[in-house]
């Protein structure tokens, strides 16, 4: 079977730890120092119910409340992850006007396939943002929820799959049977 192409964009106050959660799905690695990025491509090859897929990574710059969305961040996109870290209050209320900038764009958000993230779950003596408020807010999306922490590599794979899964139910493609695998 022939290789597929999909594009996911990672959104999210700056310093939440995109480019970290990127790195470590692509490179299993974790750069404990602080590069803000401006744009980032990655590519990991993906196998979901035994399809091979070229899985695009797009490390975007952070956003804030003011950030104007580039049109580039909308067109030609499969599905986002947005990021917030748990121990970051202002991040958790810039993914929820992310959010609100990505439905404007791109009109049926229903269809879009988004996974939220609360990162650096390994910061427990710094957390601001508790497990529950995550899952309120992804549930009042009607989107798939999960805390990581790119450092301990704690559920960071599993970002993706989520996405993938997202993107295949959104096109209808998802097969019935059998679990995610990734390889
Ligand atoms: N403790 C801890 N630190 C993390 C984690 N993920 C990222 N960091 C740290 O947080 C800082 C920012 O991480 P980045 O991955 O550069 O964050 P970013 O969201 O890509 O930042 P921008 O490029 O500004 O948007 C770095 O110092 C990372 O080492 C994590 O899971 N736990």
């Amino acid at each position: 079977m022939s290789t597929k192409e999909r594009k996911v964009a990672l959104m999210g106050f700056r310093s939440v730890g995109k480019s970290s959660l990127t790195i470590q799905f692509v490179d299993n690695q974790f750069v404990d120092s602080y590069d803000p990025t401006i744009e980032n491509t990655f590519q990991k090859a993906i196998r979901i119910n035994g399809q091979d897929y070229n899985l695009e990574l797009k490390d975007t710059a952070g956003q804030d409340e003011y950030s104007i969305l580039p049109q580039s961040y909308f067109m030609n996109i499969d599905g986002y992850v947005l990021v917030y870290s748990v121990n970051s209050f202002k991040s958790f209320e810039v993914v929820k006007i992310i959010y609100e900038k990505l439905l404007d764009m791109k009109g049926s958000i229903n269809r879009v396939p988004v996974v939220l993230v609360g990162n650096k779950s390994d910061l427990t003596l710094e957390r601001e943002v508790q497990y529950e408020d995550g899952k309120k807010l992804a549930s009042s999306w009607n989107v798939p929820f999960l805390e990581t922490s790119a450092k301990e590599n704690q559920s960071v794979a599993e970002i993706f799959s989520m996405v993938m899964m997202a993107i295949l139910r959104a096109e209808g493609s998802e097969q019935k049977k059998g679990g995610c695998v990734l390889s």
